[in-house]
């Protein structure tokens, strides 16, 4: 069972096997089948783990940080001239309040983006999320330093992924072709102010939504929380250069409900404002997701998670997106 764990995130050190991805037999490396084992025992008993190693320098993960820490100390002004509508595909800057998660408002603001894709490419489901993403002028080279630092996340998702596949008991590559040969991503640039007494719930209890987050959070601060099994928050403090990683909830329908998408929620008690960017790696926007038959036969005991669980993947995010933004109207 899942997030049955006490203190610290499990630390994965992910190097060999980004040294031997692009080859099959890889699990006959024994630095491989070490990582592998310790990605499973990660996912298996918590769902959350810091990732190292990872090939993503840490000046480049810090300048991130930097520019969305520059974003945010613009004018509100400044800010809504990117600003999310509808009409713009909930892409661009919300301010404070604006996200509900669980019904109540949460004490942070974000510029959120997503893979852009053609119009009409997936029917009425994606006509909400239509529209390229918007991306600030100030700072002046944001753009283009997001735009390589998503490619990178992506190919290191993959990567990893493939790992976890592996973990499970699969081939290096039961999450890409059918499922996830053209992964949908989200990032979400988000800032939390400093301890403020009426409501300080940065972003309320939730699961994420996809295959596998990448969370790059300010060093300084500890505000993200992971709850374990026993119902108790279980902080996590910043390792400098290293990734927050956790499991969406299509891995958990993919692997039959072996692996969990955990709870987790962020509370900045520090009296500083908090930046952090979340990449999330998801299947196909158009994937029909369910168990697939490799994990019903190695775990036919999970039959609760194959009974319930088929959905489309894109309709699972446009129905959160429904809940989180229910009170974003054109004129707001
Ligand atoms: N793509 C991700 N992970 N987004 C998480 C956003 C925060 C939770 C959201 N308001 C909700 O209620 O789901
Ligand atoms: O701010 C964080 O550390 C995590 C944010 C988060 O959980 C999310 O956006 O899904
Ligand atoms: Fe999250």
């Amino acid at each position: 069972m899942a997030t049955d764990f006490k203190s610290l995130l499990p630390v994965i050190d992910i190097s060999p096997l980004l040294v031997k991805c692009d080859d099959s037999h890889m699990m006959e490396d024994a630095a491989v089948a070490e990582v592998v084992e310790k990605l499973d025992r990660a996912c298996r008993d918590v769902g959350f783990f810091y990732l190292i190693g990872h090939g993503i320098s840490e000046g480049l993960m810090k300048k991130v940080k930097e520019m969305t820490h520059q974003f945010f100390e613009l004018p509100y002004e400044e800010k809504l001239k990117i600003k999310i509508t509808p009409a713009a595909g909930y892409r661009g800057y919300q301010r404070i309040g604006l996200n509900f998660t669980g019904g109540k408002q949460d004490m942070h603001e974000a510029i959120d983006c997503y893979k852009e894709f053609k119009r009409e490419k997936y029917g009425d489901t994606g006509k909400i999320l239509e529209g390229p993403n918007q991306w600030p002028e100030d700072p002046q080279e944001y753009k283009e330093l997001m735009e390589e630092y998503i490619k990178l996340c992506t190919d290191l998702s993959r990567n990893v992924l493939r790992g976890i596949s592996l973990a499970l008991g699969g081939s290096p590559y039961e999450f890409e072709g059918k499922m996830a040969g053209d992964p949908f991503w989200i990032v979400r640039i988000l800032g939390y102010p400093g301890v403020n007494q009426e409501n300080h719930i940065g972003c309320g209890a939730h699961t994420d939504y996809g295959l596998l987050s990448l969370i790059n959070q300010d060093d300084d601060k500890t505000a993200l929380q992971v709850r374990n099994l026993a119902g108790d928050w279980i902080p996590v403090i910043p390792i400098p250069g290293s990734f927050i990683c956790n499991i969406g909830d299509m891995l958990k329908i993919l692997s039959n409900g072996e692996y969990e998408s955990t709870l987790h929620r962020v509370i900045n008690n520090s009296p500083r404002y908090r930046v952090c960017v979340g990449f999330f790696y998801e299947t196909n926007f158009d994937a029909m997701v369910e168990p697939l038959d490799i994990f019903k036969e190695k775990y036919p005991g999970n039959k609760t998670c194959q009974e319930n669980k088929k959905v489309v993947y894109g309709e699972h995010l446009v129905n959160k997106l429904k809940t989180t933004f229910a009170n974003l109207v054109e004129h707001s």
